[in-house]
């Protein structure tokens, strides 16, 4: 089976997986017989950094289009995991309904998958077809599926669930609403143009109806692709880059890391497949813009302006954690978010942090309603988001500015084969 990392996508990067040394796997597609030339010569240029960053012809010789660029739904790993983020995510749970069977079930996600494949090739869905999309290509359009732990009672399939999706633990000072929280399935909905991701959300929520209904839904965003001036790691609501020193699709041990493997030690459905943590994490914006920013930087451990480590260098320059100051101090605070986050403080446990920005209008009180929806890939949970999250917990300086409001915990399979569907293995089991 295919890799699904065909992409033109060439915006601005963020996870770290997909970035610009995979350019060269990216099929170019143009613009020219997706789109019409006038509605789409605004996008080719931010699409293809145009006359900003990082160009590439397509093979007419035209500039590719932010619309006409693809991710293939099928692969070994389902899309919108290691691609680059694209500037808009719908994130929603759904819970089955009452007296639901497995076979119903199983009816569904093969509806949502054949629904997701045509999307991203910027075909119109199969029924439910609403037109909001009509005049756009796919825009990198991935959806990816997930299974939390009410979905194995649900189906009958409570001796499938796999340990790893044991419900996460309460963490100190969580605040967690249970009501925008967990589901039986989830869906992230990622597109470079939002009318598309809103098209793909009425589609899947059209097509569960009687099987599902919606539990809770999440918009989120990050930056547009060529809206700056080169292909850069994006920020987020706190001015800071995000995404660093997530792992690379080049290392090593990447693939151990995110996806599951295949062995007896993991069901095999989940071969090729990943959990997804999700957490609503508000950020307290007017106590952080109040901090003086050589504050906020030894807070995270990294110089607001270029990301680089205060232990010195560059954004992508090894941080040092055993650097000292001239005065003795360590370079890297003790309790700066980086350095308690680190793999090395938290024996190797390394996610992929795929998050997107959010904001929902303002409190009573008046401070934004804004923060991260943070969501992060890793091939068990119980070593990878579950330690660091308690050592931040209880030691981060980041976390006097931050609320977890919402939690999540998601079995994400491996993708599906064209012809089948996402979660086959399991549900015909
Ligand atoms: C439990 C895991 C993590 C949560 C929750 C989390 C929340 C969170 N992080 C930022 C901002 C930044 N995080 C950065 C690095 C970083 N964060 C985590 C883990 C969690 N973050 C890790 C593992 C790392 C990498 C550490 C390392 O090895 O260097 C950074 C620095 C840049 C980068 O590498 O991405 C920033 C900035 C916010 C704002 C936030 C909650 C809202
Ligand atoms: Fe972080």
């Amino acid at each position: 089976m295919a890799q699904n990392s065909s992409t033109t996508h060439t915006g601005t990067t963020g996870s770290g997986a997909d970035d610009g040394d995979s350019a060269d796997r990216r099929a170019v597609l143009t613009r020219r017989g997706l789109l019409g030339a006038a509605g789409a010569a605004g996008l080719a240029v931010g699409a293809a950094g145009g006359v900003f960053g990082r160009a590439a012809a397509g093979d007419d010789g035209a500039a590719p289009s932010l619309g006409a660029a693809s991710v293939p739904f099928h692969g070994v790993h389902q899309a919108g995991i290691v691609q680059n983020q694209q500037s808009q995510a719908l994130l929603v749970a759904f819970d089955l309904a009452t007296g639901a069977t497995r076979a119903g079930t199983a009816a569904l996600m093969r509806r949502w998958s054949d629904s997701a494949a045509r999307l991203a090739e910027g075909r119109p869905a199969t029924g439910h077809e609403n037109q909001i999309a009509l005049d756009a290509g796919p825009c990198s359009l991935t959806v990816t599926f997930g299974f939390g732990a009410s979905f194995f009672d649900r189906t009958g399939l409570a001796a499938a669930r796999p340990e790893a999706l044991a419900p996460l633990p309460d963490f100190p000072d969580d605040a967690i609403d249970r009501s925008r929280s967990d589901g039986d399935l989830w869906v992230q909905i990622c597109a470079d143009d939002a009318l598309v991701a809103f098209h793909a959300l009425r589609v899947l929520q059209q097509q569960a109806a009687g099987t599902a209904s919606v539990r809770w839904q999440m918009s989120g965003f990050s930056r547009s692709p060529g809206a700056t001036a080169r292909p850069m790691t994006t920020r987020n609501l706190m001015g800071q880059l995000d995404g660093t020193n997530n792992p690379r699709a080049s290392d090593a041990s990447f693939a151990a890391k995110v996806f599951v493997p295949a062995g007896p030690a993991d069901p095999a459905w989940m071969s090729g497949g990943s959990y997804a943590v999700v957490r609503r994490i508000r950020m307290l914006l007017d106590n952080w813009e109040n901090l003086p920013v050589d504050r906020q930087e030894r807070v995270i451990g990294r110089r607001k302006s270029d990301g680089a480590p205060l232990s010195g260098g560059t954004e992508t320059t090894a941080v040092d954690l055993a650097r000292q100051n001239p005065d003795g101090t360590l370079a890297v605070p003790a309790d700066a978010h980086i350095r308690v986050a680190a793999p090395a403080a938290n024996s190797g446990a390394t996610m992929l942090r795929r998050g997107f920005s959010y904001h929902d209008g303002f409190r009573a009180d008046g401070a934004p309603d804004a923060g991260l929806l943070f969501i992060a890939f890793q091939s068990d949970p119980l070593t990878g988001f579950v330690p660091v999250q308690r050592k931040l917990a209880g030691a981060d300086s980041l976390s006097r500015f931050l609320r977890h409001e919402a939690s999540g915990l998601y079995a994400v399979p491996g993708g599906a084969a064209p012809g089948g569907y996402v979660g086959q293995a399991l549900l015909e089991s």
